[in-house]
């Protein structure tokens, strides 16, 4: 018996996510939230010949003088599972970097307000379910819905993630294409480290499953490099103003979700990319600050999953020179998302 809830599922990521959520004969309850749709989507889904019950929900209607959002309790009560692809997404010309940096401000504070009030409905309602936050910009995010629980004393760092499996994803696709063969895509594995924006994002394609050819010439695993990190402008500039990824994300979020759903199941060594508070497994977290040479709280790295979440973070491995320079080059943008994140609840570091 599993309920999942999807958080923003009328969306471009929602709804495709909520299809695959659909289809998984492992998921018993399907809820749906978002503040616009979501009872449409709900019933169009609900006719699919799965097991999943499936309800959607709205906020009360705006003029309405009932203050808690009883739609969103509703959706969230005896969630074992919650996705958060809700909030908005960048336009082209909004640099890759817009999660970072040079992000506007303005749709960093929508996009923090939405997953602060989200989280603030989950920490009072199903604090004890795994969280997967979707909701760019995800080096943010989740510190952000970290705060918020620490604020109501429930954070259980093993149970929150950042999914970045779409960088994995994409690593994948993209290293079978430069080996030339698209077969081979789906049983490629790159773990992707670091976070999930511009350069924060670092595949470590020395460890990949598939090795590439010895002596591919530099440029050719820089542009590789690069197009990984990048992954995210391809789609935004192609879609020409009609926003970012959303079912290459929604496959990468059901793949995330499913496999968190055979880990709360029993299943063992499952060991997947994620992004996540180092103090989710307090050694494994220790080894990794140190590798890395800097005291930061968050990182993407290999997590063995359990049925209680995170049961171990694997850090990365043996990295070649170059690799090390990007994970360099990550940390800075890393650490200023995060504290980001953590200022937007807990107000600037005196
Ligand atoms: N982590 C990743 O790899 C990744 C990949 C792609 C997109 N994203 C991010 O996912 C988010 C959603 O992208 P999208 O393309 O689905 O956008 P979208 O605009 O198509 O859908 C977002 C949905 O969120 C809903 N929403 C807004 N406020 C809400 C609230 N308070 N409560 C519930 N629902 C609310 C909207 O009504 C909409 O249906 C964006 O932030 C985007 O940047 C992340
Ligand atoms: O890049 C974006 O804006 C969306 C998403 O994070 C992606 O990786 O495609």
């Amino acid at each position: 018996m599993v309920k999942a809830v999807v958080l923003g599922a009328a969306g471009g990521i929602g709804q495709p996510l909520s299809l695959l959520l659909k289809i998984n004969p492992d998921v018993t309850e399907l809820s749906l939230y978002d503040i616009v749709n979501a009872p449409g989507v709900a019933v169009d889904l609900s006719h699919i010949a799965t097991p999943a019950k499936v309800e959607g929900f709205l906020p009360p209607p705006k003029d309405s003088q009932t203050t808690p959002n009883e739609g969103l309790r509703k959706a969230l009560a005896g969630a074992d599972l919650i996705v958060i692809p809700a909030g908005v997404p960048r336009k082209p010309g909004e640099a890759n970097a817009v999660f970072t940096t040079l992000h506007s401000d303005d749709l960093f504070k929508i996009n923090a307000g939405i997953v602060r009030d989200l989280a603030t409905a989950i920490a009072t309602t199903a604090p004890k379910a795994f969280v997967l936050v979707i909701s760019n910009p995800v080096n943010s995010t989740v510190p952000i819905v970290a705060e918020v629980f620490k604020n109501h004393n429930v954070f259980d760092p093993k149970r929150l993630f950042g999914v970045t499996t779409l960088d994995v994803v994409r690593a994948s696709t993209f290293v079978a294409e430069v080996l030339g063969d698209r077969s081979l895509s789906s049983s490629i594995t790159v773990p992707v480290v670091g976070g999930h924006s511009g350069v924060t994002i670092v595949p470590l394609l020395s460890q990949s499953s598939h090795r590439l050819p010895e002596g591919l010439d530099t440029s050719t695993v820089d542009s590789l490099v690069n197009r990984i990190q990048s992954g995210g402008d391809e789609v935004v500039k192609a879609k020409d103003g009609a926003g970012s990824a959303t079912l290459s994300m929604a496959y990468a979020g059901a793949e995330f979700a499913v496999k968190i759903i055979r880990a709360i199941k029993g299943e063992r060594g499952i060991i997947v990319p994620s992004y996540v508070n180092l103090a989710a497994d307090q050694e494994g977290g220790a080894a990794l600050r140190k590798d890395l040479g800097k005291d930061l709280d968050y990182f993407s790295s290999p997590v063995e999953l359990g049925p209680n979440g995170v049961e171990s973070i694997k850090g990365l491995g043996t990295i070649t020179p170059s690799e090390r320079a990007l994970v360099n080059a990550a940390l800075p943008d890393l650490i200023s998302n995060i504290d980001k994140g953590v200022s937007f609840i807990q107000g600037p570091k005196l």
